[in-house]
């Protein structure tokens, strides 16, 4: 039982990230009446522009992490970015705030080591094979030792900024150099991971509730310099391949607890499932099931972990995504295309209403459902290509239609 948002009794739900997939979740959340804070490091921020109220902060400064969460206390901390004071959010759950789905969640997937040690060492996951340095002569030593080709990523990085592959010994210093301008905290240490070869990747959506656990069916991806461009439900998978990728979901998501729906990214290789790395919270690639199941993932997550029960999920269609990305930095832009996108058949976008482009920033994605996946595809790839983002080399002015 709560109140009213504003009245006394509401029941608060604070954000930490305030992006595309915040907006959802904050959305979903106001259907079930909570009352909605949105916090995030830059003003008008997607999330922040359905919330109740927003804060600005730097979200790494734990003491004003601190300072926002005791000016609100929320029910429930909701972490929506990696790129945390993860320290602060354990203290403060040790002190009787609930962060979702759990503190250690994470502050173990804040960063690459935290998770793929508890993945490969403590569970015994498979996993590709990984080594990590702090300098550039420690990252050759490592290069030397998983050999080339491989994949070198900042520890605390998202949607592949900093990442690179490095395909000879010759790379490493561009690689390094690379991770350097990318990684989000500021920190220098990076990983190197065995390069996989595999026939394709998905995304298990996997909720945890009072109900149990749930998986929805695989989403299957393709990424381009580590971001996703495109993905689809369902992915067609062997029946020994759905219970593999189950098994290592169950595992993972049970060891990092808590009520949610989490995003397990497995890679398929011929041989096995690898296990590459889990969101604590929806996925990017899961936006597809805006268009694909009764329950989107962003209305999983608020029900699980408000504590509702998640029965099941159902796939009603499948469908697919396909991404509207910038290609240059601009505060004065439009986005254009609807007219053309929404024309087609079964076809919806989401325009994030970033307030900002810079090159490769995911600003909207295009939705499609169909008879079967490909189609899907297609309609959702041919959409997002009618869309487009003119960039104005006008006054400076906000246009007003
Ligand atoms: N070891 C690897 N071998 C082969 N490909 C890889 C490897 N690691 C990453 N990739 C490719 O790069 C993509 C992005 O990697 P990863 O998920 O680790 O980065 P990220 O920055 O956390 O991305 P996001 O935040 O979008 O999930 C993967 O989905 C995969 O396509
Ligand atoms: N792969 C993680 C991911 O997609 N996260 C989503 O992107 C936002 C940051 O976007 P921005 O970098 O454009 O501000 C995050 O806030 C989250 O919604
Ligand atoms: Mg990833």
């Amino acid at each position: 039982m709560y109140g009213a948002p504003h009245a006394g009794q509401a029941k608060r739900m604070l954000l930490l990230g305030s992006g595309e997939l915040g907006k959802e979740v904050v959305m979903e959340a106001q259907r079930l009446g909570i009352e909605t804070i949105a916090v995030d490091r830059y003003a008008d921020a997607p999330a922040m522009q359905v919330a109740h109220r927003f804060h600005v902060i730097d979200m790494l400064d734990g003491e004003a992490l601190r300072r926002v969460i005791e000016s609100e206390r929320p029910d429930l901390i909701v972490p929506e970015i990696e790129a945390i004071a993860t320290q602060t959010l354990v203290e403060l759950e040790a002190e009787g705030y609930k962060v979702v789905p759990t503190a250690n969640a994470a502050r173990l997937t804040m960063d690459r080591e935290g998770i793929r040690r508890l993945a490969a060492e403590t569970l015994g996951l498979p996993t590709a094979r990984y080594a990590f340095a702090d300098s550039l002569d420690e990252l050759k030593a490592a290069v030397a030792e998983i050999g080339t080709p491989c994949v070198i990523k900042p520890i605390m990085s998202s949607s592949g900024k900093g990442q690179s592959v490095c395909r000879t010994p010759e790379d490493v210093e561009a690689s390094w150099n690379y991770a350097m301008e990318g990684g989000r905290a500021k920190k220098t240490r990076v990983i190197v991971e065995e390069f996989i070869r595999f026939d394709s990747e998905i995304t298990l959506l996997t909720v945890r509730s009072v109900s149990g656990t749930t998986y929805c069916a695989p989403i299957g991806h393709i990424q381009k310099d580590g971001d996703y461009i495109e993905s689809w439900q369902p992915h067609e998978m062997s029946e020994a391949q759905i219970q593999e990728a189950q098994q290592i979901a169950g595992a993972i998501t049970e060891a990092l607890g808590g009520y949610g729906l989490y995003g397990v990214e497995l890679f398929l290789a011929p041989d096995r499932v690898y296990f590459s790395e889990v969101s604590p919270r929806p996925h990017d690639t899961g936006m597809v099931t805006m268009a694909t199941q009764d329950l989107s993932e962003f209305a999983l997550h608020v029900r699980a972990i408000l504590g509702f029960p998640v029965p099941g999920v159902r796939l009603l269609t499948p469908g697919a995504s396909y991404t509207l990305k910038a290609d240059r930095d601009s505060r004065n832009f439009r986005i254009g295309g609807l007219e053309e996108a929404l024309s087609l058949p079964n076809t919806q976008v989401r325009v994030f209403g970033k307030p900002e482009t810079k090159p490769g920033r995911r600003m909207a994605v295009a939705l499609a459902s169909a008879e079967q996946v490909e189609e899907a595809r297609a309609r959702a790839k041919q959409a997002a290509s009618l869309l487009r983002i003119d960039y104005s080399t006008g006054s400076g002015f906000h246009e007003r239609a």
